[in-house]
């Protein structure tokens, strides 16, 4: 009979301490969250960049999780409150364990915020780029001038050489005009001669004095609005990408407007260029309405302070009638919140012709404020810069020379010269 009491109370012992075992494991299991959950609110965490860092982490992020952060909020939401939405995803008490790992991966992901270089002086850092055109219109121009007789066919030879270098018909006229009756005066040509000559008459051509500066200031009411506009292909993402490195560089705070709904990656894409110098972009579900969420980027700039919103727009719809309605109800829009203080025309300088018909028809939609001319890296028509700054009246603010992070750079007219006709 004692054996059997003994055994019942060894059993009873056996199962106590088992039980005891089992809950020390549980509470272990969760402790871990009780002590990562503080990250998540760290201040070196910041809620922004986080969630598209996640998904861009998991591969294709799924819908739900890339919208959050606009999409959370409807059009006259605060965006504020929208913007906060990722710490609102923070994980619920009971979920608490299953996060813990993403967590802390988060954590050591957080991207490192790039500081562009100032971009003053950059033309001059990029002058290689512009080899192409500079062999033509550069030097082509002055080994002609430099022929002991400048008779009609060198003359010919020299308007070939501008229209093809896209500097356009009237422009080419004007320039040969001039040469052929400053060339008259000066007699004997020296090269050093030529070389200033040629350099004074481009640099007249292209305006040293226009306005050149992106009107990106805060104003007292609120941030200075840039709209990008252009057709697909042209370069204008990464140009809006580029642009707001341009800026942070010197030193402003900005805010992205992804209001290209029309193709699917360009949101990604432009939120990608943004989380690498801080900036937020504002965004919304594919094929969403472009005005919505430039209205909402505008009103966020306004909520947070910054000093420039920069907003991508759609470069294709199915009818360029649509594109354009489109573009004028952007603008329109945004307006609401006050004026718009730039639209870039995004154009590819390799296009020629073609971009200056693309010009003109964006023109008659929206006042063209200042044009970005990409890709003038690859080419040999430099003069586009002349041609399209006659053909709109406005100046060309900003060139790309590459498809570097920090390779567009502010135009200045006299860097851009001695590039083309060389040292
Ligand atoms: N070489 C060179 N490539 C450039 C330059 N600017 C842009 N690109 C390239 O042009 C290509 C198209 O650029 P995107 O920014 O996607 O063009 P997009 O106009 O936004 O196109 P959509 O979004 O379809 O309207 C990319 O491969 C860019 O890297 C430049 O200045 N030089």
């Amino acid at each position: 009979m004692e054996y059997v009491i003994l055994a019942v109370v060894i059993a009873v012992v056996a199962v106590g301490a088992i039980a005891g075992f089992v809950v020390t494991g549980r509470r272990r299991k969760q402790l871990p969250p009780k002590t990562e959950t503080p990250a998540v609110g760290a201040p070196t965490a910041p809620a922004r960049p986080t969630a598209p860092e996640k998904a861009a982490e998991e591969g294709a992020a799924p819908p739900t999780a890339e919208a959050a952060p606009t999409e959370a909020a409807p059009t006259e939401a605060a965006p504020a409150e929208a913007a906060e939405a990722p710490a609102a995803e923070a994980p619920a008490a009971g979920d608490a364990a299953v996060v813990e790992e993403p967590l802390v991966e988060e954590a050591e992901a957080a991207p490192a915020i790039e500081v562009p270089e100032p971009t003053a002086g950059r033309l001059v850092r990029l002058r290689s780029r512009l080899s192409r055109s500079q062999t033509t219109l550069g030097k082509g121009l002055l080994t002609l001038l430099s022929r002991d007789r400048l008779d009609e066919d060198t003359w010919e030879e020299i308007e070939d050489t501008l229209l093809t270098a896209d500097l356009g018909v009237a422009a080419t006229q004007e320039l040969v005009d001039n040469l052929r009756t400053r060339v008259k005066v000066l007699g004997t040509r020296t090269p050093d001669e030529l070389r200033a000559l040629l350099r004074d008459e481009l640099l007249g051509l292209i305006g040293p004095d226009s306005d050149r500066t992106v009107h990106s200031v805060k104003h007292e009411e609120g941030p200075a609005v840039v709209l990008v506009v252009g057709v697909n292909g042209v370069g204008k993402t990464t140009t809006t990408g580029k642009l707001a490195r341009v800026l942070v560089a010197d030193g402003r705070r900005v805010v992205l407007g992804a209001a290209d709904t029309f193709r699917a990656a360009a949101a990604d894409q432009l939120q990608t260029w943004g989380e690498r110098v801080g900036a937020h972009t504002v965004r919304g579900p594919e094929g969403g309405d472009p005005a919505s969420i430039a209205f909402d980027a505008v009103k966020e700039g306004i909520a947070e302070g910054v000093d420039t919103v920069l907003i991508d727009t759609a470069g294709r719809l199915h009818t360029k009638t649509g594109l354009m309605d489109e573009l004028g109800k952007v603008k329109r829009v945004v307006e609401k919140h006050g004026p718009v203080d730039e639209v870039l025309l995004v154009l590819d300088a390799t296009t020629g012709q073609n971009g200056l018909v693309q010009a003109r028809v964006f023109a008659e939609v929206v006042d063209i404020t200042g044009i970005v001319l990409t890709k003038l890296d690859g080419t040999a028509k430099g003069g586009i810069v002349v041609s399209v700054q006659r053909e709109l009246g406005v100046p060309v603010k900003l060139v790309g020379l590459g498809e570097g992070a920090d390779d567009l750079a502010p135009f200045e007219p006299a860097a851009f010269v001695d590039a083309l006709i060389g040292d």
